[in-house]
């Protein structure tokens, strides 16, 4: 018999509307989709059509007006605000295309600061081997000034991993840095994946990030349009091409 596929996250019709009357926006449609656990997933589309808000309804941080998110067993819709804060703190990572990081913290500081505002103190231990996960063991006491944008998503993405989250989603990770940076993110993103069985879900504009997933999905006006399995630079940009981005 063949083993049940172990879902990070699904989504069941999900909806999500802006305003009212006849200012009211659609920026999602009853989208059915679901992240497997140990994989990278893309989420590409034109601008506009709903990439950021699926990523925040997924994660928790935006509520949809419709459907159902599920992450792992639990259907957040029906949790309460403090219950979803819980979930979001242990079971969440998040990063963001322009780091968010602390600029008068050093990078342990960074690191360590969800937690100590969860009134958690993690140990020096924990701080440093997180920071060596993202190959920065050595850039503790640095702070986001003193180091390139590569490393400021690094200290981002190792800040995302102190609590061990279930999930890492990620807007736009490369989307400030240049080739050779952004290329050290996704390497790092993606030897999470393959070495920690990280789940990782990403949105992002470009076909080379693209194509470090295993799998892009595609919106267009909101709605799910297709997806891509194993991508390549070329297939995705084919595809972005007949979707008219
Ligand atoms: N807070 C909001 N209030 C009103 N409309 C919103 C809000 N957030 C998003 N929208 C609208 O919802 C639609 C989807 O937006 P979203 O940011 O999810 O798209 P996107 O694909 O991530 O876009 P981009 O690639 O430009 O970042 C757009 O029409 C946008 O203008």
């Amino acid at each position: 018999m063949q083993a049940a596929i172990d879902q990070a996250v699904t989504l069941r019709g999900v909806g999500r509307l802006y305003g009212r009357g006849d200012g009211q926006v659609t920026a999602l449609r009853d989208v059915h989709c679901s992240f497997i656990r140990g994989t990278c997933t893309a989420v590409m589309g034109p601008s506009g059509s709903g990439k950021s808000t699926l990523l925040q309804c997924a994660a928790g941080l935006d509520r949809p007006s419709f459907g159902q998110v599920m992450i792992g067993n639990t259907d957040i819709s029906s949790l309460s605000e403090n219950e979803l804060t819980k979930l979001r703190r242990e079971q969440i990572g998040f990063i963001f295309q322009s780091f968010n990081l602390m600029p008068s913290l050093n990078a342990r500081k960074n690191v360590a600061l969800p937690m100590r505002l969860a009134g958690h103190r993690p140990s020096r231990v924990q701080v440093d081997q997180v920071l060596q996960q993202v190959g920065l063991g050595d850039r503790g006491k640095h702070r986001p000034s003193e180091m390139s944008g590569g490393q400021q998503q690094r200290v981002a993405i190792a800040r995302a991993l102190i609590s061990q989250p279930d999930v890492l989603f990620a807007d736009e990770p490369t989307g400030a840095l240049d080739t050779n940076t952004s290329r050290e993110v996704l390497q790092l993103l993606r030897s999470l994946v393959d070495n920690a069985g990280q789940t990782v879900v990403m949105v992002t504009h470009d076909p080379v990030a693209a194509a470090w997933a295993d799998r892009v999905i595609f919106l267009t006006d909101g709605a799910l349009y297709g997806e891509l399995l194993n991508p390549t630079v070329e297939s995705v940009s084919e595809q972005m091409a007949r979707l008219g981005d």
